[in-house]
């Protein structure tokens, strides 16, 4: 990516204690592994299994992976080789995060011919989200929506999808309280008239383009975003959409093919508005209006500056893609110490089509505020709103 900012700011490591990625490979990565010990009746090689990624995820170094592993060749192109040796805590955070993820699913034979072979170990807790009360309630709210103008159906479809990011599951394992803070909930910057003009009922030209929809968290964030895509189908604002999922299990919550499929099932079951919505998308994957991808990059640890040819062309053909949260925003704009006031023009332009980032803020990674906000922000309250998960964002690059 030559003559663009990004090579003017430093990555973001984890080798600075009392820093928020510091504690996300210090703390976050043993609580995680934690709470997949007790999600399921793991037998004892599992748990020695587990019992030595935690230590050598706090204690230990990068190690090459094991001449047979299935993922061996992708891992040493996304750099694997360079990374083998070092702490986890003094190479690019994003790197040593995404790999975590790698190593968690081995210890628990998710990749290994056997029993446990495509087990989710979080999928207990993603489907917990979506029997709670709060999602039915969510679902029962949509019955009152349909007496709207359709334009404040969709401007209340769109925030639902980017205020569910906050319903990130990892992110819950650090900040028990943060829902007291929802009061200080703000937008520090809003492109959202601008995203809606590239999606105007009936299309643009009367022709009903592509949206790529890059999914982040399952259960309560999937949920409005496959209302959000259904809203837009309904109404003609798009022709088609392709879902961007994980291939595997990432990042606690991240949502999978067997998510997406889970969700739609509880819309369905919901009754209500909440079943139109879900029909509608029903048949729309059925007649292949909409598509559900699990690109291997979807689980690389690098940022889509660097995304492989038929992705570059997915995005290409797209009218907008959007991307949501905050993990896709740090690989979309590079996760570096940014200047805030750095032009999110700038580090997107790279991108292959108009893209928009829907986002809560959960890590140091911004870009595209104006002088004035950041500073308010900073008066009001340090540096804490950039992880605070209590501000949001939406941007634009048309
Ligand atoms: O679910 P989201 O919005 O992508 O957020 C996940 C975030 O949580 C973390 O795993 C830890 O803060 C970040 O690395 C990541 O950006």
């Amino acid at each position: 990516m030559p003559d663009t900012p990004s090579e003017t700011a430093p990555v973001i490591l984890g080798d600075e204690p009392g820093s928020f990625p510091h504690g996300v490979l210090a703390d976050r990565h043993p609580a995680i592994i934690r709470q997949v010990r007790e999600a399921f009746p793991y037998d004892p090689a599992r748990h020695r299994a587990l019992d030595a990624l935690l230590a050598n995820c706090t204690e230990g170094v990068i190690e090459p992976l094991p001449a047979d592993a299935h993922d061996r060749d992708r891992w040493a192109a996304w750099g694997l080789a360079e990374y083998v040796g070092r702490s986890w805590f003094d190479v690019p955070w994003l790197w040593a995060e995404s790999h975590f993820y790698r190593r968690l699913l081995d210890a628990v034979g998710y990749f290994a011919p056997g029993a446990w072979q495509g087990i989710d170990p979080f999928r207990p807790a993603k489907l917990a989200e979506l029997d709670a009360p709060e999602t039915a309630e969510e679902l029962t709210a949509l019955d009152g929506l349909a007496a709207l103008p359709a334009d404040e159906q969709l401007r209340a479809l769109l925030h639902g999808s980017l205020w569910g990011n906050r319903a990130d599951l990892s992110f819950r394992l650090s900040t028990a309280g943060a829902g007291a803070e929802g009061a200080a909930r703000a937008l520090v910057a809003d492109d959202g008239d601008a995203l809606l003009s590239l999606l105007p009922p009936g299309g643009r030209d009367g022709t009903a383009g592509t949206l790529c929809l890059v999914a982040d968290n399952a259960g309560r964030e999937l949920v409005p975003d496959l209302l959000l895509v259904s809203h837009l189908l309904g109404h003609g604002s798009i022709g088609r959409a392709v879902l961007h999922v994980k291939p595997y299990p990432y990042y606690v919550s991240d949502a999978t093919t067997a998510d997406v499929l889970d969700a739609l099932r509880r819309l369905i079951a919901a009754g209500g508005a909440a079943r139109e919505y879900g029909r509608t998308l029903w048949s729309a994957l059925t007649d292949g209006r909409v598509t559900v991808r699990a690109h291997p990059f979807s689980g690389a640890p690098l940022p889509y500056a660097d995304m492989p040819d038929d992705l570059r062309a997915d995005f290409a053909a797209a009218t907008v893609t959007v991307l949501k949260g905050d993990l896709n925003y740090r690989r979309l704009v590079g996760d570096r110490w940014w200047p805030p006031t750095t032009p999110f023009a700038d580090v997107t332009a790279y991108f292959p089509g108009p893209v928009a980032a829907l986002r809560t803020l959960k890590s140091d990674v911004i870009t595209g505020l104006d002088a004035d906000t950041e500073a308010a922000l900073v008066a009001s309250e340090g540096q804490r709103w950039r992880t605070s998960g209590t501000h949001a964002l939406i941007q634009v690059r048309s």
